[in-house]
C-alpha cells in the first residue's frame, strides 16, 4: 500500500485553504495527512484541524524557502496546495519552483501565461487549474472538445457571461475565463472584460429573472455562472449554467489532485493522451486519468 501523502495547505486560514485542510483530514490518515505548518499573508495563532495544530507563518518573514526545504526533508513526498490571492500567484509559484517543490495551484488570477510557462519549463510537477470541482471540470472539458471538433460552430452568435461570487472575491472568475476560451474558438469573439460580475448581496439573493437566486445561507460561499448564446436573428438561444454552493466540491477535487500529483511525481503522465515526460497538469488531466476518486 502507498504511503500517506503529506499535504501543506497555503493558506489554511483563508476560506478555500480551510475547506481543503478539512478535506485532507477527512480523507483519512492512511491516504494523506496535513503538515503542521502553513504559509499565510500574516503570521497568526496556530489553527487546530482534526488533531493537527498547524503553525501559521507569514510567507514574507524570514526564509520561506528554508522552511519548505525543512518540511520536505521531514515529510518525504510533500505536496503543497496553494489557495491564496491573485496578487500572490506568481511569487508563490516561483518559490515552489525554486525549491523543486511539487504543488497544486487552485488560486486564480496573476499572470497566467507566465505562470504556466515558468512551471512547465521548470519540470517541477504541478497541477494548476482555476476550477477543481470534478463535475464543473467535466463541463469545461466538454466545451473544449466541442471547440476542437466544431471550431466556429457558433460564429455570429452573441455570448453573454454572468458570474456571481461572494463579495470578498477580488477577480473575475478564472473558470469563466477558461470556458470563454472555448466559446471563442467556437466563434463567439467574447471579451472577458464584458462579463457581468455580480458581487452585491441584494442582487445575489433576488429570485431569477431579476436576481441570481443564490440561497441566503450561501451568500458567503457560492459560484454561479451563466453563459447565454443568442443567434444573430434572435430565433435560437442556448444557455449553460454551473451553480455551486459551498466549497466542498473544490476541496475534494483538490485532495484528488494532490493524490494524482503524488502518483506522478518523478514519473510524468502515463496515459496515451499525455505527452511522455509531462510534468505540468490541469484538472482535465486529473479527470481523464480517473484520478478523482470522490463525488
Ligand atoms: N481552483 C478552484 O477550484 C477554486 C479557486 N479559488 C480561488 O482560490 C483563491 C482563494 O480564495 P479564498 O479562499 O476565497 O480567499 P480568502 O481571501 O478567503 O483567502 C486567501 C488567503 O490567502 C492569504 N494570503 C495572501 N497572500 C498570501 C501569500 N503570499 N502566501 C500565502 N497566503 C497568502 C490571506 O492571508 P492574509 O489575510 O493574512 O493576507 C488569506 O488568508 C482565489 O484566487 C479563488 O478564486 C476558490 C475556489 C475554488
Ligand atoms: O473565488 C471563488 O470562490 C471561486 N474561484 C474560482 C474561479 O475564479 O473560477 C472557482 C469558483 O468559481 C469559485
Amino acid at each position: 500500500m502507498a504511503a500517506a501523502v503529506p499535504i501543506m495547505v497555503n493558506d489554511l486560514t483563508g476560506k478555500m485553504g480551510r475547506a481543503v485542510a478539512d478535506a485532507v483530514v477527512a480523507r483519512g490518515a492512511d491516504v494523506c495527512y496535513l503538515v503542521p505548518v502553513a504559509f499565510s499573508g500574516e503570521a497568526k495563532d496556530p489553527v487546530t484541524i482534526g488533531d493537527v495544530a498547524v503553525e501559521i507563518k507569514s510567507i514574507r518573514d524570514g526564509d520561506p524557502g528554508a522552511v519548505l526545504d525543512d518540511l520536505k526533508a521531514k515529510h518525504p513526498g510533500l505536496v503543497v496546495v496553494d489557495y491564496t490571492l491573485p496578487a500572490a500567484v506568481n511569487a508563490n509559484a516561483d518559490l515552489y519552483v525554486k525549491h523543486a517543490q511539487p504543488f497544486v495551484m487552485g488560486t486564480t488570477g496573476g499572470d497566467r501565461v507566465k505562470l504556466l510557462e515558468d512551471v512547465a519549463t521548470s519540470g517541477v510537477p504541478a497541477v494548476i487549474a482555476p476550477q477543481m470541482g470534478k463535475q464543473v471540470v467535466a463541463f469545461q472539458a466538454a466545451m473544449k472538445l466541442m471547440a476542437t471538433n466544431f471550431p466556429g460552430a457558433f460564429k455570429g452568435y452573441t455570448l453573454t457571461v454572468t458570474e456571481s461570487h461572494q463579495s470578498s472575491k477580488v477577480d473575475t472568475s478564472g473558470t469563466a475565463k477558461a470556458i470563454v476560451e472555448s466559446f471563442n474558438e467556437l466563434g463567439c469573439g467574447f471579451d472577458i472584460k464584458d462579463a457581468v460580475l455580480v458581487r452585491d448581496v441584494p442582487t445575489q439573493i433576488a429570485p431569477i429573472p431579476n436576481g441570481m437566486g443564490v440561497p441566503e445561507e450561501h451568500i458567503l460561499g457560492h459560484a454561479f455562472h451563466t453563459y447565454r448564446l443568442t443567434s444573430p436573428d434572435n430565433t435560437v438561444a442556448f444557455e449553460f449554467q454551473h451553480n455551486v454552493c459551498g466549497r466542498s466540491i473544490y476541496a475534494e477535487g483538490t485532495v484528488d489532485a494532490c493524490l494524482f500529483l503524488s502518483s506522478k511525481m518523478g514519473e510524468g503522465c502515463a496515459s496515451e493522451d499525455c505527452e511522455a515526460g509531462k510534468t505540468l497538469f490541469d484538472m482535465i488531466d486529473v479527470l481523464r486519468e480517473g484520478g478523482m476518486v470522490t463525488n
